[in-house]
């Protein structure tokens, strides 16, 4: 059978391409119906990453944030038209100790190989988990782990006292994860960190919101999440360096393009752990089903950082929902109607 793939072929330029579909008894088919856009692939959309990344990863199906209808098994696990969502870390290896989306082995869609801007596609069966919650707010299940991942982490490393907990960065990955960290600790105090008061005032389960050059002078912290990113990532963590108790842990998930200058003489002084946090596996999508089919809340409150969906029907559709997206404040997604 063939399939479409929709390449980015060059900064801003997406083509068609013509591909056979792996088919075998371990896959499943799935048309996406929801895509939303990410940082990351936006960075590969405007070439941001450098003439030698681009080089190398395009041609290349941008987007990891998707969920789809099963519309072919050839074993018969899963009806067709089972909502699911599928898991863009793919796992080449078991290990016992290191988690999957930390083994360098590991592939992961729209990074490494084609991402899911295609008809249909082929998924192994071990990487889709079915639910019941509405298409429009699941597609927000991918980025919802990547919290879920990072706070399982600090739960397994922080110290125990957890009364304070600040969160840098009003965007996207700072919601979810200060809104994963609000079920998780609901007697600490949180507090959200930004630039923008507009973005702040999205905040509304946080204990209090500051602005960056607005943070009173007494306010301490007993561990702290980096969701910042590219340039502001060193104001952010230095800042964070500043204001955090002795021993307390910097929770870094922000991606940057270049190195990040920061203070390590304090970080030393003070004696704090920096934990590394990138993309989720399998378990932290199905604790992110979990968690949106638990609470009405958490869905509402996701519904909000949606700042527009494209209804895709062409490439022009794509572009469209790509260059929007650069001005949107929040969440850009695409209802795959292809
Ligand atoms: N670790 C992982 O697995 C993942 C990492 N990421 C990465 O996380 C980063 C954030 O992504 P996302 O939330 O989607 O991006 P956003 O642009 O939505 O969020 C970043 C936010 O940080 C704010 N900001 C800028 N400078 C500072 C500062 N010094 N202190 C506090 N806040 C600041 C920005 O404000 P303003 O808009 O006003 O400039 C913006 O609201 C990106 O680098 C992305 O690639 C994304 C997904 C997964
Ligand atoms: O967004 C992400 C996960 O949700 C990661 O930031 C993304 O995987 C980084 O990928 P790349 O190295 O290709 O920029
Ligand atoms: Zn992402």
């Amino acid at each position: 059978m063939i399939n479409t793939v929709y390449r980015l072929i060059a900064p801003r330029q997406i083509r068609s391409d013509f591909v056979d579909l792996t088919i075998d008894e371990e896959r499943v088919i799935i048309r996406p119906t929801y895509l939303s856009i990410c940082a990351a692939d936006q960075r590969y959309y405007t070439g941001s990453r450098g003439r030698v990344v681009m080089k190398q990863k395009l041609p290349m199906a941008l987007i990891h944030e998707g969920v789809g209808e099963v519309v072919y098994d050839p074993k018969g696990e899963y009806e067709v038209g089972t909502k699911v969502v599928m898991v863009p870390n793919t796992p080449m290896e078991k290990d016992d100790v290191i988690k999957e989306n930390y083994l360098r082995s590991s592939r992961f869609r729209a990074s490494g190989f084609d991402g899911f801007m295609q008809n249909v596609v082929s998924m192994r069966r071990d990487l889709i988990i079915p639910f019941t919650l509405d298409p429009e707010i699941a597609v927000l299940l991918e980025l919802t782990s990547v919290g879920m991942n990072a706070v399982e982490t600090f739960k397994k490393h922080a110290h125990e006292r957890r009364r304070t907990i600040g969160v840098w960065g009003n965007g996207n990955v700072g919601f979810v994860t200060a809104l994963i960290l609000r079920k998780a600790f609901p007697d600490a105090k949180l507090y959200v960190f930004g630039v923008q008061e507009r973005k702040n005032r999205y905040f509304s389960f946080a204990d209090e919101t500051f602005l960056i050059n607005d943070i009173p002078e007494d306010l301490k912290l007993d561990h702290a999440f980096e969701c910042v990113g590219g340039r502001g990532s060193e104001a952010a963590i230095n800042q964070i360096i500043d204001l955090i108790n002795p021993q307390g842990t910097i929770n870094l998930m922000g991606v940057s393009e270049n190195p990040v200058a920061i203070n390590t003489r304090m970080v030393l002084e003070k004696g704090l752990t920096l934990l590394g946090n990138s993309r989720s596996n399998y378990d932290d999508f199905k604790k992110s089903v979990d968690f949106m089919e638990e609470y009405d809340d958490v869905r509402d409150y996701l519904s909000t950082i949606i700042s527009e969906i494209v209804d895709v029907k062409t490439t022009k559709d794509m572009i469209k929902a790509f260059e929007n997206d650069s001005n949107n404040d929040f969440k850009t997604v695409m209802k795959w109607d292809i």
